[in-house]
């Protein structure tokens, strides 16, 4: 079987990746051709840890293939996989633009019966306009199927993710559909959840919202806790053993960023709005994000007395570890503000770099920890990148003007950080 997987981004490459190692011949396209020519060089345009070594693997096997040319691929394969880019409009409804671009170019290219897999996040009932979009694009009818196949992986674990899923969703109207897509992952050892296809794309909302849901639960918990002076990493721990609320995204902070979080939450605001249901829970959970790092950045203005004139390190501009993805991240959010109170800022992270908006900013960006540190009055954690667990602190401290480290992500441990004379403040935690 010759798989075309649509969209080249996170999870298109991932996607096809992952299918090429699962033994199928495997076409990736993308209008983008920086991207596709970057992918034929046996290079990854982003950062994704293991990719780039399948990804030189199967070039050289030649069971991976990449191109712009969408007719030739779509008139190659028999099955379709759409992971194209769902991106928010400004009210917070999807932009489904890409999604409606690919299925009418499968309407006029497909010359046979096609199998159509839609990964990428999509509202719900966004299977039925896929199969009208390839409809009205048909010069002549062919049969098809489309089958909404939601995709959970994480950035940083991407491949594990894919190759060891809890569970693979698919939703489809016939047997025939769905036993397909389950013969593409025959290979998988795991619970398969067989539904509707509007079931399948509410469950990946759904799945995202409790997620989000969860941390801001522990985020707005933190905040009391630290007004009690309790740690809420215990308190974490303490509830989290409770198999019926579970350990994981349980880890206070300065707030959840990434692709999909903050977009799909305001995907499904909007679908409720729409359907004049509404998520109270979800939108608080949304609010409770959106200010979160205001709750370390007012303490961090009491303890310097304002950030006027102060210098400011802040080491993480990734949205979490292992990735080198910003978007939505609230470090970036954190640098706007203290910029706008006219803090000297210096940001430093082992592999993300700062968006172009803040790149033209009066900050400086700098190579290692250590000189972002240099001279600063405070430093705020906001990644939890490993290697900055294992920095040399006794140094940094004394590099820095005043010892005081605001850690967002609740990394550190306080009495070792304290006992090295910092002055420290996490999140729920000092
Ligand atoms: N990033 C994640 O961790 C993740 C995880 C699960 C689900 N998702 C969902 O998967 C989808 C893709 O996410 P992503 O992060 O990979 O997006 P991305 O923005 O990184 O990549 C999307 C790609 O699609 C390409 N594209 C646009 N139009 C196209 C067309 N007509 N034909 C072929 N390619 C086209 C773009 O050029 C781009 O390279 C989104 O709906 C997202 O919500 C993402
Ligand atoms: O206890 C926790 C866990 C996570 N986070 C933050 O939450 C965000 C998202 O983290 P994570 O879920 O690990 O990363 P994503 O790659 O965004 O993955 C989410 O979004 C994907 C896209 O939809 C889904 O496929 C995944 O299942 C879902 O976990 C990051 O900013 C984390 O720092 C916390 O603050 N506390």
């Amino acid at each position: 079987m010759n798989i075309l997987v649509a969209g080249t981004g996170y999870v298109g490459t991932t996607t096809a990746l992952v299918l090429a190692d699962m033994g199928w011949n495997v076409t990736g396209l993308d209008p983008d051709a920086e991207k596709i020519r970057t992918l034929l060089q046996g290079s990854i345009p982003f950062y994704e840890d293991g990719l780039e070594e399948l990804l030189r693997k199967h070039l050289q096997q030649a069971s991976i293939r990449f191109t712009t040319d969408a007719s030739e691929a779509i008139r190659q394969c028999d099955a379709i996989f759409i992971c194209v880019g769902t991106p928010p409009l400004p009210d917070g409804s999807v932009d489904m633009r890409y999604i409606r671009q690919i299925s009418e170019e499968i309407g006029r290219h497909a010359d046979g019966y096609r199998l159509v897999i839609v990964k990428s996040t999509v509202p719900v009932g966004t299977h039925a306009k896929v199969a009208e979009w390839i409809r009205s694009a048909q010069p002549s009818p062919h049969p098809f199927d489309v089958a909404s196949n939601p995709e959970f992986l994480r950035e940083g674990s991407a491949l594990a993710d894919s190759f060891q899923p809890d569970r693979v969703v698919i939703g489809a109207d016939g047997e025939e559909a769905v036993q397909a897509v389950r013969k593409l992952y025959a290979s998988l050892n795991c619970p398969f959840v067989v539904t509707t296809p509007r079931t399948a794309e509410m469950i990946k909302y759904a799945s995202n919202a409790f997620l989000a849901t969860k941390i801001s639960y522990i985020n707005e918990l933190a905040r009391l806790c630290d007004s009690l002076d309790i740690d809420v990493n215990e308190i974490a721990r303490g509830i989290g053993l409770d198999p019926r609320i579970g350990a994981l995204f349980l880890r206070a902070g300065i707030g959840y960023g990434g692709s999909c979080f903050p977009k799909d939450i305001a995907g499904l605001l909007q679908t409720a709005r729409e359907n004049g249901a509404r998520l109270g829970l979800l939108e608080e959970a949304a609010e409770i994000n959106r200010t979160q790092y205001l709750h370390l950045l007012n303490k961090a203005r009491v303890r310097l007395g304002g950030f006027q004139g102060k210098t400011v390190a802040v080491l993480g501009l990734a949205f979490k570890p292992d990735t080198d993805d910003i978007r939505e991240a609230p470090s970036l959010r954190l640098i706007r503000s203290l910029l706008s109170e006219n803090a000297d800022v210096r940001v430093h992270d082992p592999i993300a770099k700062l968006p172009p908006d803040l790149a033209r900013q009066p900050l400086t960006s700098c190579g290692t920890p250590e000189e972002a540190a240099q001279g600063a009055d405070a430093v705020f954690l906001c990644t939890e990148w490993k290697a900055y667990r294992h920095l040399d602190w006794p140094g940094i401290k004394s590099a820095m003007k005043q010892a005081n480290l605001f850690d967002g992500r609740n990394m550190m441990n306080a009495d070792h950080m304290k006992a090295m004379g910092f002055y420290y403040q996490g999140i729920g935690y000092r």
